[in-house]
């Protein structure tokens, strides 16, 4: 899978250390940035990443800031873009399956490394169910 992934001063460790687990498990990863913790705002990374999702549409993205709200929140803005903000294994599991989520939100004051992997294993362990999910994901689309 190829990801683009991005984040603000809030999540640079974790989208570091996120880049290097994806690639360790044999994905591509395109890094946004940013690469120093000075201070910036999410949603400019934010409509990068989803710029580049709605652009290469068999690629995901992954947005991380403190909280993983802001960046979702923007993500969403974007026609074609289902950010999901997960906090556990569960939450990311049910983005894939019910909800076809293109973009993994989640926030480094949130998560730590070790519940940020199972996330991530989650969300690459699932797919869209599709049947009954399909016409509701459609209806998200519709506006
Ligand atoms: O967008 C957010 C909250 O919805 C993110 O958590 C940001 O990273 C956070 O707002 C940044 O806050 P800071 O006080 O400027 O570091």
């Amino acid at each position: 899978m190829k990801f683009y992934i991005g984040t603000d001063h809030a999540g640079v460790d974790l989208k570091d250390w996120t880049v290097e687990l994806l690639q360790s498990k044999g994905h591509e990863v395109v890094d946004f940035g940013p690469f120093s913790k000075d201070r910036v705002d999410y949603p400019d990374y934010a409509h990068k990443v989803a710029r580049a999702v709605i652009e290469d549409s068999s690629a995901q993205g992954i947005l991380i800031c403190g909280s993983g709200i802001g960046m979702s929140m923007a993500a969403n803005k974007h026609h074609g873009i289902r950010a999901a903000l997960c906090h556990d294994a569960y939450t990311a599991m049910v983005a894939r399956e019910h909800n076809d989520a293109n973009i993994l939100c989640f926030g480094e004051r949130i998560v730590g490394k070790g519940v940020a992997e199972s996330i991530i294993d989650a969300w690459l362990a699932n797919g869209f169910e599709g049947g009954r999910h399909v016409q509701r994901v459609e209806k998200i689309e519709a506006v």
